[in-house]
């Protein structure tokens, strides 16, 4: 089916690994969690078969319903990988486009859309065209899917801002399916196991598991970071700060010297986030005067917060506790959210306020190399593909902590 599909030998060890218990306050107990022994079948086939036909979730239109259905593998184009996709992160953005919450967005519907940005998986096909890549090597599948590479912006190592960027899961099919396609460019080159030292192959399953999250997530909040302006042991605030992104910025900043005082709500959070290495924990339900709690907390305000909540108050409300000559960063999008800061404050107080936009090449081999390191671990729970409509329930009711992973396997 696929010309240019070669033999390869991809030998690996089955491994099973106890998926962290729901203690740590995860998806609702109705959810089944599964351990990691999925996908282990295809890493012993000596020749990669490439089904007709894989399980995926669809959607043929904004918020009316997710179905886990049979679809067609895709042939990749001159330009693309065809990956495996062995696990993939859930983030609130695949909520959003599934809600249709962006009328910016031209999204893809032919004749349904598969969602997914956080994909992580292995090559078994490939176009003509691919350079730099071989079948066997493990990719990720990134929001920023292609663009032009010949614009100011591709020029300037801003990719995610080309006009013509296409996005995975929203103009282009995700890595919510088996075998997803994707631009061989802009795929992230991801270390098999084997060569880290801190992982192993024995624990595949479990670094292709934990690995999703960074190519969306990592990327963003450790891009967001770089834009903050924060020296070593200054204060970052961020809000969201037990969700799939704020957990990872929480590992973030403190890999990065930064203090981390966040936002969120519930003791589950705050449990979550002083496990991720936060230090101040405001439950932003149980504060009487949270500009006050701030500024006492970090003996003035933050220097800089990474807003990330998916709320729009608690973005303009970001502007009253930063401290002067700080940075505020704006990376969460609520529907419609609208950022409105005092005038005179904001000059008095000569506060920046930047947009982050996912993350370019070079900062996805960054944010994989503190992955790669150890520095940061990306605390997932993995649930089947088919269980991504109850993940959206729960992310819609704040009830995840930090990331849900599916498992393309069931
Ligand atoms: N700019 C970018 O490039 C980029 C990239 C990835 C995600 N995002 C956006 O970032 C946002 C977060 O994504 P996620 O996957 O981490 O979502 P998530 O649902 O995992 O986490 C959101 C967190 O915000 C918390 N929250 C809700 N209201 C709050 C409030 N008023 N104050 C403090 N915390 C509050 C929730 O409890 C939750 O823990 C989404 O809007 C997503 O679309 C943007
Ligand atoms: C404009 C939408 C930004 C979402 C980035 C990937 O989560
Ligand atoms: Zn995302
Ligand atoms: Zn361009």
């Amino acid at each position: 089916m696929l010309s240019t599909v070669r033999k390869s030998v991809l030998a690996t060890s089955k491994q099973t690994l106890l998926t962290t218990s729901l203690r740590s306050g995860l998806l609702s107990t109705k959810t089944p969690l599964l351990k990691y022994t999925a996908n282990a079948a295809l890493r012993f086939n000596s020749t990669f078969q490439i089904p007709e036909t894989q399980k995926g979730v669809v959607f043929y239109e904004h918020d009316a319903g997710l179905k886990y259905e049979d679809i067609k593998v895709p042939e990749p184009k001159p330009h693309e990988l065809l990956v495996k996709v062995l696990y993939s992160g859930v983030c609130h953005t695949d909520l959003h486009v599934y809600k249709g919450d962006w009328p910016e967005i031209k999204y893809k519907f032919d004749p349904y859309l598969v969602g997914g940005h956080e994909g992580a998986g292995i090559v078994v096909g490939m176009g003509s065209q691919v350079a730099g890549w071989k079948l066997g090597d493990l990719a990720g599948i990134k929001w920023l899917q292609s663009s032009c590479q010949s614009c100011e912006f591709c020029e300037t190592g801003h990719e995610s801002n080309c006009p013509e960027a296409e996005l995975s899961g929203a103009t282009h099919n995700g890595s919510f399916q088996q075998y997803a396609t994707t631009d061989a460019v802009q795929a992230a080159k991801l270390t098999k196991p084997e060569e880290l030292p801190n992982w192993g192959n024995e624990n595949f399953n479990e670094y292709m598991a934990k690995v999703s999250p960074i190519l969306c997530g990592g990327l963003t909040v450790y891009k967001a970071l770089k834009a903050s302006n924060l020296k070593p042991n200054q204060w970052c605030l961020i809000t969201g700060c037990a969700g799939g992104l704020g957990s990872l910025a929480t590992q973030y900043a403190k890999a990065m010297g930064f203090r981390v005082i966040g936002i969120d709500s519930g003791d589950d959070k705050k449990e979550f986030f002083n496990k991720m290495g936060g230090e101040v924990f405001i439950d932003f339900r149980k504060t009487d005067n949270i500009v006050k709690d701030i500024q006492e907390a970090t003996h003035g305000g933050p220097h800089a917060v990474v807003n990330l909540a998916t709320s729009s108050d608690s973005i303009s409300l970001s502007t009253k506790y930063c401290r002067t000559n700080g940075t505020i960063v704006l990376v969460g999008l609520p529907a419609g959210a609208v950022v409105k800061s005092d005038v005179f404050d904001h000059v008095v107080k000569s506060l920046k306020i930047v947009g982050s936009y996912v993350g370019n090449r070079a900062d996805t081999r960054e944010a994989l190399e503190f992955f790669n390191r150890g520095l940061v671990n990306s605390e997932v729970k993995v649930v089947g593909l088919s269980q991504l409509e109850q993940v959206f329930d729960d992310m819609e009711q704040r009830k995840i902590v930090g990331r849900v992973v599916v498992d393309t396997s069931n």
